[in-house]
């Protein structure tokens, strides 16, 4: 074979697999996902690794499956997970991260913030709000399915919340770019007093973990949340509003 064939042959091949995205997604992460989510996987990640979460297990399941499978949500998904520490928000957003993408918190298309680690100064609020922006918007445009994953919002500056507030509605376009398919999870600790309160005033009146309903949380974390009027409870006010799942 002549040397300048067989380059030229080369050349082709790579061409043909670079021009080619379900050829050079089988090598390379995509945004488009390589499997599509799996209810069934979800939830048996969710049942082997999760423990003692059944609500959030629940919710997380219906949310996150009911999402991706729809073509044309109207709105992003917003998750806001609330607990003690070490109760498993990074855990679980980790197991949704997993799910979606194979690379999961490693993945190109999933983002960690933590507000101690990467917006600690209180008087840089207008630089970060404009970089938090910016980067939403770049990585939205590049995937759509884009995962951001706030962590440690009850001690995030309300001002910075509000800056991604105009992402999370039921807007087509925002700039030219839509971000209905986008995933935004909350994780914090504010109202855990609460849920730990409710656990045990079951657990003294003899009923079952398991017995806790969804509206029990809501109820006990709103309540905390509206009769706090410091900073952090108008942070986690902010949270949750920002959230359709709480
Ligand atoms: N409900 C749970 N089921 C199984 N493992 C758990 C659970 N909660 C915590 N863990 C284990 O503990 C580790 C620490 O939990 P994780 O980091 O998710 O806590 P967190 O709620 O995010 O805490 P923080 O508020 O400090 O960020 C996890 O990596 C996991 O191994």
């Amino acid at each position: 074979v002549e040397p300048i064939s067989l380059g030229l042959a080369l050349a082709g091949v790579l061409t043909g697999y670079i021009s080619y995205p379900r050829l050079y997604c089988l090598f390379a992460e995509c945004c488009s996902q390589k499997r599509s989510l799996s209810r069934e996987a979800l939830q048996k990640d969710l049942d082997s690794k999760l423990f003692g979460q059944h609500l959030a297990k629940k919710v997380i399941l219906n949310a996150v499956a009911g999402f991706i499978s729809n073509p044309k949500p109207k709105k992003p998904l917003t998750l806001s997970l609330h607990g003690w520490t070490g109760t498993g928000k990074n855990f679980v957003s980790k197991i949704i991260a997993e799910n979606i993408y194979e690379g999961g918190l490693n993945s190109d298309y999933v983002h960690l913030f933590v507000a101690t680690l990467h917006f600690p100064h209180a008087s840089n609020i207008t630089l970060y709000k404009d970089q938090l922006q910016l980067w939403i918007r770049g990585n939205v445009s590049a995937c759509a399915r884009s995962i951001f994953i706030f962590d440690e919002m009850d001690k995030m500056h309300a001002g910075l919340i509000d800056a991604i507030k105009p992402f999370l509605d039921y807007y087509e376009l925002v700039d030219r770019v839509s971000y209905q398919k986008a995933i935004f999870i909350f994780l914090s600790n504010a109202g855990a007093e609460r849920i730990t309160d409710v656990a045990l005033d079951f657990w003294r009146s003899g009923k079952q973990r398991e017995d806790i309903k969804l509206k029990d949380m809501e109820h006990a974390l709103s309540v905390s949340v509206f009769n706090n009027k410091n900073k952090i409870a108008d942070t986690t006010q902010k949270q949750t509003k920002l959230a359709s799942h709480v």
